[in-house]
């Protein structure tokens, strides 16, 4: 009999193809919707398994319904919406699809501050709008990326990857992290400075990190107030690690100048956010790694994640 897998979206055909060949699936076969909790806590009883995406919370109740469950293979980078320890108890591998998508993923942070710094949206939405009269000194004007300084908090692949993107705009870059990188630094240029100093330094801040209990409200009320008021937040990293609350109220009172997100604390974000009614906030819908190739790297990487472990060799990105 061929193990059993269930996979939790429609994901391309020839992913499908290759997974089907070795096991038996079943799949929620939608592309636009998420399996519904109720569904998913049924087909997760008998199988072996699990091809998930971040839309999906696999918590300690989940995994206690599956008692041969052997793998969770998240088709992302990011691995917060599993409960990491509940599955190493149980002896669940759970792998992710990193590298892949860095460079992607730095494209579209790097394209979100720039959206934000010059306003591309606002002017978009000015001239349709049918607002666009003349030429004026002052209409529309935003701030200058090139020779600004920025701060990256986080500097994993992803957050080197911007930097890079950085220093081809002549950006001075400053960088926090848990840990040193003294050969980036060296090669690139760039300083690493505690969290206060580069909130109180950076024309943008843009967040790198991943989602954890530390980076919960790591960005909240106080580390707003000691940014520049000419400043910018970039968040392609995940919603929780900003305070939005807060955020709103910077942004409103003119603490800092704009923000550009793409990640929110609630996915996807309610169309009567407060966050939703400010100009100067440029919100996309988490779509850092949705170019077609790096999707499709991220889909074949993570069926052979799953194929790996479930033939019991070593899947390529092991988180536990
Ligand atoms: N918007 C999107 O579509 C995407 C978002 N992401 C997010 O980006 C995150 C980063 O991805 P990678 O660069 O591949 O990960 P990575 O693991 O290579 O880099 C993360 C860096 O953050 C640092 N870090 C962790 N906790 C920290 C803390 N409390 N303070 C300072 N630094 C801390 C780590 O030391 C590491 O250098 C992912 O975890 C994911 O949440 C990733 C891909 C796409
Ligand atoms: O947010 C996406 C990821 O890969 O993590």
């Amino acid at each position: 009999m061929k193990p059993k897998v269930y996979i939790t979206r429609r994901v391309p055909d020839e992913i499908i193809v290759k997974i089907e060949k070795e096991f038996d699936i079943r799949i929620w076969d939608e592309t636009d919707v998420p399996v519904p909790r109720e569904v998913l806590e049924k087909e997760i009883v008998d199988v072996d398994g699990l091809f998930c995406l971040i839309t999906e919370t696999v918590d300690r109740e989940l995994l206690e319904k599956a008692p041969q469950l052997k793998v969770v293979s998240n088709m992302a980078v990011g691995y917060n919406n599993i409960d990491i320890k509940a599955a190493k108890e149980k002896g669940i591998t759970v792998t992710n699809t990193p590298g892949v998508l860095t460079e992607t993923t730095a494209d579209l942070t790097f394209a979100l501050l720039m959206a934000t710094a010059r306003r591309l949206i606002e002017s978009s939405d000015y001239l349709r709008e049918g607002s666009w009269k003349t030429w004026s000194p002052m209409q529309l004007t935003g701030q200058d990326i090139y020779g600004a300084t920025i701060g990256i908090i986080g500097m994993g692949r992803i957050g080197a990857a911007l930097a890079k993107r950085a220093k081809g705009f002549d950006m001075n870059v400053l960088y926090h992290n848990r840990s040193r990188k003294l050969s980036l630094e060296k090669d690139l240029n760039m300083k690493f400075v505690e969290l206060d100093s580069l909130l109180k330094e950076s024309d943008f801040v843009c967040i790198m990190t991943p989602y954890t209990p530390e980076t919960i409200d790591l960005i909240s009320a106080r580390e707003l107030s000691l940014m520049k008021k000419t400043s910018i937040l970039i968040n392609t990293a995940r919603g929780g690690i900003v305070n939005e609350e807060d955020l709103y109220h910077a942004l409103k009172r003119g603490e800092i100048w704009a923000a550009g997100l793409d990640v929110f604390e609630q996915e996807p974000i309610s169309l009567d956010h407060p966050l939703l009614t400010l100009p100067n906030v440029v919100t996309v819908p988490h779509i850092g790694s949705a170019s077609i190739k790096t999707r499709m790297k991220m889909a074949e990487l993570a069926a052979e994640n799953l194929l790996l472990a479930l033939k019991n060799q070593t899947p390529k990105h092991v988180v536990v």
